[in-house]
C-alpha cells in the first residue's frame, strides 16, 4: 500500500511545484499594474499559435480589439511581453527613442541556425549597423529604376504565359504571383533568369515552392524563434531546414563563384556579397565569412518571395471581386498609356490610383503582421506612469490597427479611396515598419507590385469563379507571415489592349 502511495503523492507534489512556480512566472504585469490577458499555465496566452489556431499576427490582431489601454501586457508562454496600441507609443519606438529599441527579440544563435541568425532581419547591433549600411545602397532610386526593366521583362513573361492559358480554367493567384516574385527578384537582385514562366523543368519556381512552403514542422520553428527561445536553443531547431539550408548554399555560392570567375561587374547583391568576402572584418569579434556573407543573399530572396507574390495575389482577388475599382484602376492605366506610350519608373510613380489600391492591399493583408522590438535598457514613460524593464520584448499587432475604425471607417471593405487625398499616416500604417529598422525593400515591392499589377490588368479582366474563390480568405497558421492558406483561384479573361 506504501510504495502505492509515494509515487502518487511525489506527483501531486510536483504538479503543484510546478503549477505554483508557473503562477508566480504570471505574475509579472500585475505587479507593474499594467493590463494584461489572462493567462493559462505553461502556455501563457500562445496556445492558440502553439495548438496552430491563429498566427502570431491574428492572435495580436484579436488581442488589441479586447483593450482601448495605450499598451497591454501578455505571456508568450511564460515571457511577458508589452503590446502597444498608442500611436505615439509606437512612434517612440520605432524612431524618436529608437537607440532603446534597435534590436528584435526573435532570436539570434548561429548554434542552431546561422543563415537565419545573420540574416539583417535577425541580426543585432552591432553588427546590424554595418551590414543594413552595406545592403541600403543597393536600393537607389538609380538601381531602382534599372530593376524596373528587369520586372518588367518578367512581367512580360507573365502576361504570355496567361495568354497561352485555357481562360475558361481559374489560376490560382497566389502561384502566378510566386512565380512573378521569384523572377523578379532574382534577376533585379542576383542578375540569374529563372525562368518560372517556362516550362517547370527549367525552371526555378518548383524548387523555391518547395522550400519556401510551411508546413507545420517548419511553421513550428519559425514561431519558436520569436517566442519560445528556450525550445529553440533545447532542442536546436532550424529556421531553415538542413534541405533549405545546403540548397540555398550551393545556389548562391554557385553563382557568386562565377561572377568571380568572369570578372563581370552588375552593382548588384552578388558585388556586395563578394565586397564583404574580400573586406576586412567589421568588427574585431565579428568575420564576414561563409554561411554569414550567405545570409545577406537568402535574406533578400526569403523576404521578396513572399511577400511580393502575395501582395500581388491579395490585390487581384480584391480588384477580382471590386469590379468598379478593377475597371477605375484599367482606365488609369489606358489612361497613362495613351499619354505616355510606355511606363517608366516616373509614368508608374505618378499613377495615383494604382499606388492607392496598392496601399489599401497592404491595409488589408500587412504580408508581416506585426512589429517587434527588443528593450535594450530600461525604458520609462513617466505620463502613462510605466517602466520597461530591459529584455522586454515589445509587440506592435499591425492587425489590430489597420482594422481599428477610429483610424479606417469601414475596415473590411477594400477601398482604395481612404487612401485618395491625406498623406497616409505612419503612426497606425505601418506595412513595412518605421525607423531605421523599417523594411528595406519597400520602394523595391511596391515597383515589382505596380508593374505585375498595370501589366496584368491591361491585357486581362480579372474575375471570381464562383466555385472555386474563397469567399474570405484564410491565412496559413504554419506561417509568421500572412500566406493564403489555399490557393486564390481566379478566371483572367483577355481583354481589348489600347494601343
Ligand atoms: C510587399 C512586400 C514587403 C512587405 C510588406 C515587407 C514588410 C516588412 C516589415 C513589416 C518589416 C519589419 C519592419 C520593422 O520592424 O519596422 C520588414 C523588414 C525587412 N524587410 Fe521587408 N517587406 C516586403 C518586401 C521586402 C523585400 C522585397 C525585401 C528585400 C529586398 C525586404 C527586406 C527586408 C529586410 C532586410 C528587413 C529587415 C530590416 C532590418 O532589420 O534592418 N522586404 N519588411
Amino acid at each position: 500500500m506504501y510504495a502505492l502511495y509515494v509515487p502518487l503523492i511525489l506527483c501531486l507534489l510536483l504538479a503543484y511545484l510546478a503549477w505554483k512556480y508557473l503562477n508566480g512566472c504570471f505574475k509579472y504585469w500585475q505587479k507593474l499594474n499594467v493590463q494584461y490577458v489572462k493567462p493559462v499555465p505553461f502556455f501563457g496566452n500562445s496556445f492558440q499559435i502553439f495548438t496552430s489556431q491563429v498566427t502570431i499576427g491574428e492572435l495580436l490582431g484579436n488581442l488589441y480589439k479586447q483593450f482601448d489601454a495605450a499598451f497591454f501586457g501578455m505571456y508568450m508562454l511564460h515571457k511577458p511581453v508589452l503590446v502597444i496600441r498608442d500611436p505615439e507609443l509606437i512612434k517612440k519606438v520605432l524612431v524618436k527613442d529608437f537607440h532603446h529599441f534597435h534590436d528584435r527579440s526573435v532570436l539570434y544563435d548561429e548554434q542552431c541556425d546561422a543563415i537565419a541568425s545573420n540574416m539583417l532581419f535577425f541580426s543585432k547591433s552591432p553588427e546590424w549597423k554595418l551590414i543594413r549600411y552595406k545592403v541600403t545602397p543597393l536600393f537607389t532610386t538609380g538601381k531602382l529604376k534599372n530593376m524596373m526593366d528587369l520586372c518588367k521583362e518578367v512581367a512580360n513573361d507573365m502576361v504570355s504565359y496567361l495568354r497561352s492559358y485555357d481562360t475558361t480554367n481559374c489560376i490560382d493567384a497566389k502561384e502566378l504571383g510566386g512565380r512573378y516574385a521569384t523572377d523578379a527578384i532574382n534577376s533585379c537582385t542576383f542578375g540569374i533568369k529563372t525562368n518560372s514562366f517556362k516550362s517547370d523543368k527549367v525552371s526555378f519556381y518548383p524548387m523555391c515552392k518547395e522550400i519556401l512552403e510551411f508546413d507545420w514542422k517548419t511553421g513550428f520553428s519559425q514561431v519558436a524563434y520569436f517566442i519560445a527561445h528556450g525550445l529553440v536553443k533545447t532542442f536546436k531547431l532550424r529556421f531553415f531546414d538542413y534541405q533549405t539550408s545546403n540548397l540555398l548554399r550551393k545556389v548562391f555560392w554557385d553563382t557568386l563563384n562565377e561572377r568571380e570567375r568572369t570578372k563581370i561587374v552588375r552593382h548588384d547583391l552578388i558585388d556586395a556579397m563578394i565586397g564583404f568576402k574580400n573586406s576586412p572584418n567589421l568588427t574585431e569579434s565579428f568575420q564576414f565569412e561563409g554561411d554569414r556573407i550567405l545570409s545577406i543573399a537568402v535574406q533578400v530572396f526569403t523576404a521578396g518571395f513572399e511577400t511580393i507574390g502575395s501582395t500581388v495575389s491579395f490585390a487581384l482577388y480584391e480588384l477580382s471581386i471590386q469590379r468598379d475599382i478593377q475597371e477605375k484602376l484599367r482606365s488609369e492605366i489606358n489612361s497613362t498609356f495613351l499619354q505616355y506610350g510606355s511606363f517608366d519608373y516616373l509614368v508608374i510613380k505618378h499613377m495615383r490610383y494604382l499606388h492607392m489600391v496598392v496601399q489599401e492591399t497592404l491595409r488589408k493583408y500587412p504580408i508581416l503582421p506585426f512589429l517587434e522590438r527588443k528593450c535594450a535598457k530600461t525604458y520609462s514613460i513617466p505620463e502613462k506612469n510605466l517602466i520597461i524593464d530591459a529584455g522586454t520584448p515589445i509587440y506592435i499587432p499591425l492587425l489590430g490597427l489597420h482594422y481599428d475604425p477610429k483610424y479606417f471607417k469601414n475596415p473590411d471593405n477594400f477601398d482604395p479611396e481612404r487612401f485618395a487625398d491625406k498623406k497616409v499616416d505612419k503612426t497606425f500604417y505601418l506595412p513595412f515598419g518605421d525607423g531605421p529598422r523599417g523594411c528595406i525593400g519597400a520602394r523595391f515591392s511596391l515597383m515589382a507590385v505596380k508593374v505585375a499589377l498595370l501589366y496584368i490588368l491591361r491585357e486581362f479582366e480579372v474575375k471570381p469563379s464562383p466555385s472555386r474563390t474563397p469567399t474570405k480568405i484564410r491565412f496559413s497558421p504554419y506561417s509568421v507571415f500572412l500566406s493564403p492558406s489555399t490557393g486564390i483561384y481566379l478566371k483572367f479573361k483577355a481583354n481589348r489592349v489600347v494601343d
